[in-house]
């Protein structure tokens, strides 16, 4: 564990609080001023160039205060300010501060005035905070410091650590190159720069290790901390350009985040994937079992769109990989974008544009039909088909629809029992079967010529569910009226040159699918699934999992959270809760769900925990997965 006599010196300003206290000051004291933004300004670059030792220390301190005009009254409400402001993953561990209080001190070239009140919170007294004092005029205005205080002088920590002359081991942790002299001094043995608030490059380039928060300081420490493993060692992996904010919600919550653009090929992704605990991906990516078997961190998938079948599923299951979608995010927009197509479609609007892009004016009525009163066949009625359903209805269509399941008809929409009875009864066929791969080919030939002459096609499905030669020649035969594609057998991993055979052919309306491709969906997915993604990994919960069996677990305080993933098979509770009885700990909680083939349990349990019962779980026969939480 910790060896005996380390000492741990922490700086305060954006290291144990999220901000420089003296910006917060000047932004109390300026807070009339008309050219408030403009000697904020100037605080703070005169902040980083003390920081960054650009310039000296003295001079930046006493250009500050010169500036800030600040009075003692303004310090009660500096403090209250920055009790707001504590680091999160310095709140989050207070436990770590009140064990290690007699070996912790704070040394700043802040105020003792507005520190002391602070980290008294955290057991740290005054005796132990290194910093300066404010020196008053009479009125109690802020007009100077106490000049003799070396903090006030260049590389003034250096000395101050000097003067201190610690035994054992010192640890620094801050987020300045002042911090870091004191390493460089050779008074300190280590230097962690400390990046959680703010990352500066002179400090973490010259850092014996980064730390993002105080949780990674504690695991490589390996002192007591509130979560097991650093969320910043949690690797997430988004490919396919899915939304910006999806980068954000993750990376705000602590994980370390990578975006690709686009889709990588199966070798490329092998590759990638090696210590990645979290992919996001979409349509185009395909997770093989190689994949899945070069996958050694991977925890959970999420699918940045509605299809899951690009993903081994059953083989996720067995690996103990979670795979979560977004089956609602996108459904609206491909609805808008059908019934808009299918207008297109009965008015031969496409081919009106194209030929008046080519410099010809062709006005005709001919092959130009409203959709009102006209038959509409869904296949597929699950949440996009019933949604259309809804929409072309209120604009007049006759909706006709076919699902493999029994579904409840919305509105005054017609069941039909068979396919080929929506194919002879429909002026309009719009696919919206899942992404099944049994639905391969399953508009063909002989489908197509089921259907009524001139009808119209539309899918925005999955490419491999329509026979593309066969629709291309009833569309050149004109048994079809024109068609309307989104998707395609084989589609490129990311965008340039592209071919079909329907290129070319009147009437087709020809997209690269774009279905769900809106602003608001993409928005909406980037939200929904890392959602799904945090509550799994922060807490264990496996609400709405595609592979997996559902749990939904209650918020667990000061206690412990193992999850156990094992192949359903018969005693294997009784394993672990043996495990468990063997270590004689308390169990204040036990969730199992299953299914046929993997059991998901999660037991909570009292705070201190032998560190025996991990191995011990690991090795239960059977198991697949084990993970600790907190
Ligand atoms: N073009 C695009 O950008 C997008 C395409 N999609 C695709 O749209 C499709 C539908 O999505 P949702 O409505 O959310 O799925 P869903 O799962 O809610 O509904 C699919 C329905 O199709 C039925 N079905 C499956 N095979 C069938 C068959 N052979 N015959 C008749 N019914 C069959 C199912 O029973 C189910 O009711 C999916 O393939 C999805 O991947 C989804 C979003 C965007
Ligand atoms: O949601 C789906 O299933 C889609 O087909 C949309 O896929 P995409 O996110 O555009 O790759």
């Amino acid at each position: 564990m910790v060896e005996a006599g380390r000492k741990y010196v922490f700086d305060f300003d954006s290291t144990l609080t999220q901000v420089e206290a003296l910006d917060v000051l000047a932004e109390m004291t300026l807070q009339h001023k008309s050219n408030k933004a403009e000697i904020i300004k100037e605080i703070q670059e005169i902040t980083n160039q003390g920081i960054d030792g650009d310039i000296s220390f003295t001079e930046s301190l006493e250009r500050r205060i010169k500036l800030l005009n600040a009075h003692k009254d303004d310090l009660e409400g500096l403090v209250r300010e920055l009790q707001q402001k504590i680091s999160k993953s310095i709140a989050s561990n207070k436990e770590f501060f009140h064990q290690f209080s007699d070996d912790i001190y704070v040394i700043s070239c802040g105020f003792k005035e507005f520190i002391d009140p602070i980290v008294e919170e955290y057991n740290i007294p005054s005796e132990r905070v290194y910093a300066n004092t404010f020196e008053f005029d009479d009125q109690g205005n802020i007009i100077g410091f106490d000049e003799d205080n070396v903090l006030a002088t260049h590389n003034g920590k250096i000395k101050c650590l000097k003067q201190l002359d610690l035994d054992g081991e010192v640890q620094v942790i801050g987020d300045g190159y002042s911090d870091y002299v004191m390493r460089e001094a050779g008074i300190a043995d280590k230097f962690f720069a400390y990046t959680e608030n703010v990352h500066r490059e002179k400090a973490a380039n010259n850092a014996d290790h980064v730390a993002p928060n105080l949780d990674e300081f504690l695991f490589v420490n390996d002192l007591p901390r509130n979560i097991s493993y650093p969320k910043n060692r949690i690797k997430i992996l988004l490919l396919e350009n899915v939304h910006p904010a999806a980068f954000d919600n993750l990376s705000n919550d602590g994980f370390s985040v990578e975006l690709v653009k686009h889709s990588l090929p199966e070798e490329e992704l092998i590759e990638h994937i090696k210590g990645v605990h979290v992919l996001g991906i979409r349509s185009k990516t395909q997770v093989t079992q190689k994949v899945l078997d070069a996958a050694d961190k991977l925890l959970v998938i999420g699918a940045f769109c509605i299809g899951t079948t690009q993903i081994d599923l059953e083989y996720t299951k067995k690996r103990g990989v979670v795979v979560f979608n977004a089956p609602y995010s996108n459904t609206r927009s491909v609805v808008e974008m059908a019934i808009g197509q299918i207008i297109m479609l009965m008015r031969n609007i496409f081919t009106r544009s194209t030929e008046i892009h080519a410099g010809q004016w062709n006005k005709t009525a001919i092959n130009s039909r409203e959709v009102r009163g006209k038959n509409l066949g869904i296949v597929g009625y699950g949440n996009i088909g019933k949604q259309l359903s809804v929409l072309a209805e209120a604009i007049g269509m006759r909706v006709y629809y076919y699902d493999v399941l029994e579904r409840l008809a919305l509105g005054n929409a017609i069941k039909c029992n068979t396919l080929e009875e929506l194919l002879a009864a429909s002026d309009v066929v719009s696919l919206h079967v899942d992404d099944n791969k049994s639905n391969k080919n399953f508009i063909g030939e002989n489908e197509i010529q089921q259907m009524r002459d001139g009808a119209v096609l539309v899918n925005l499905s999955r490419g491999f569910v329509v026979d593309i030669d066969a629709l291309a020649s009833a569309l050149k035969s004109g048994k079809l009226g024109g068609a309307a594609v989104d998707v395609y057998p084989s589609e490129p991993r990311s965008n340039g040159a592209f071919e079909t055979a329907l290129q070319g052919i009147p009437n087709v309306i020809l997209t690269p699918h774009i279905g769900g491709s809106t602003e608001e969906a993409q928005r909406n997915i980037a939200d929904f699934v890392p959602n799904k993604i945090m509550d799994y990994i922060n807490s264990g919960n496996t609400v709405d999992a595609v592979n997996f069996p559902n749990i939904r677990l209650p918020k667990q305080n000061k206690a412990h959270r193992f999850l156990h993933i094992h192949k359903n098979v018969p005693g294997i509770m009784a394993k672990i809760n043996e495990v468990l009885a063997k270590y004689e700990m308390n169990i204040t909680g036990q969730y199992l769900s299953t299914d046929s083939e993997v059991g998901y349990v999660i037991t909570d349990l009292d705070k201190d925990y032998n560190k025996g019962v991990l191995k011990d779980l690991k090795n239960v026969e059977n198991t697949i997965k084990f993970r600790v939480l907190y």
